[in-house]
């Protein structure tokens, strides 16, 4: 007998080879109402799940001020001189927090390094605890002392993208036709890396190698963008042509990551994206990578497997998974540390 379940639930009749050439808009009003809407909502989240890998959002409930103060903060940031920004560099910190200068990361090994600058952070509350029991990728944020009110600004923002993660992962259940609550023992402790970044305007002659970040998949469970109004976003589809994700006001941007693919036997897919910043001006965004916990093993869904689609991934911890992608993308600018 199959130890498979029969028929499996998502395995085959869900899975879809077609493409895409629009990345769909959301409204998530309708996402703390009753069972009926929430399920409609569950239903078109699937759908861009499986199809596309992106959404939009609106009416996403990150009040448009929260956003502008840590965009702001961002802004004062990256206008530091080079020295204040190197003495907080990702290599100097315990699993990639802080600064990461212009070239410092190469998304895509094909290429030579990311035309952005970033800072990344983990979670912090406001009264400056972290968690020390993160194994493998336990590690204090780092700040500057010449800033006051960034921590601030860039802690609210982070902490309201985080609530909203929070609010995506039971739709994110309901549909993949799991029990609402599936990943609450999973989501703990927000594995939640977020990160300021700068793209600097592209100019002279085009060199495929070089872009604003390269061609990747995003690592965690799924990741929430705030971008400015500068065009920059690109995401794969199955016919091997760039969408643009254009800036659309009001609204972020939803991609699913490879831990949700892994869960899912790529029934939910992990699309490939770059933002190449050819507009002539500064560009800004704030993604947040919302994983599960790092102890939690990826091991597809029972409902995601079948004799026709085996297991395609091994299993391990989000953690570990986590840290092997962070430690080969930021590999090519160590020694310089
Ligand atoms: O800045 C963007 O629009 C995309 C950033 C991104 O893909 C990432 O940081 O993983
Ligand atoms: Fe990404």
């Amino acid at each position: 007998m199959s130890s498979y379940p029969q028929p499996p639930l998502l395995s085959a009749s869900t899975r879809t080879e077609s493409t895409f050439e629009e990345i769909p808009i959301i409204n998530l009003e309708g996402a703390h109402a009753g069972s009926t809407a929430r399920r409609k909502l569950a239903d078109e989240i699937r759908d861009a799940c499986i199809n596309v890998g992106f959404f939009y959002v609106k009416n996403h409930g990150i009040p448009q001020e929260v956003i502008s103060n840590a965009v702001a903060a961002a802004k004062r940031f990256f206008a530091l001189p080079q020295s204040a920004k190197d003495a907080l560099d990702i290599h100097k910190s315990a699993n990639f927090k802080g600064y990461t200068a212009l070239l410092g990361e190469n998304t895509n090994p094909k290429n030579r390094g990311d035309l952005h600058e970033g800072f990344d952070i983990g979670w912090e509350d406001f009264s400056g605890e972290t968690r020390l029991d993160d194994g493998a990728m336990t590690g204090e944020n780092v700040w500057s002392d010449d800033l006051p009110g960034f921590r601030e600004a860039v802690l609210a923002y982070y902490h309201a993208a985080v609530k909203l993660g929070k609010s995506l992962f039971p739709l994110f259940a309901l549909a993949l036709d799991l029990p609402e609550h599936f990943f609450d023992d999973k989501t703990t402790k927000p594995a939640a890396i977020m990160r300021l970044l700068y793209y600097p305007p592209q100019t002279g002659e085009v060199d495929d190698r070089v872009e604003g970040i390269g061609a990747h998949t995003d690592y965690e469970c799924f990741t929430i963008l705030w971008q400015d109004d500068v065009p920059a976003l690109q995401v794969l589809n199955n016919d091997g042509k760039w969408i643009d994700a254009v800036p659309i006001p009001g609204t972020l941007v939803v991609n699913l990551g490879d831990q949700f693919a892994r869960w899912t036997n790529d029934v939910f897919k992990s699309t490939v994206h770059r933002a190449v910043n050819r507009s002539g001006v500064e560009r800004y965004s704030m993604p947040l990578f919302f994983g599960s916990d790092y102890d939690v093993k990826l091991e597809a869904l029972p409902s995601c497997v079948s004799e026709d689609c085996p297991p395609k991934y091994e299993v391990v911890t989000a953690g570990e998974y986590v840290k092997s992608r962070l430690e080969a993308t930021y590999a090519h600018s160590k020694s310089e540390h």
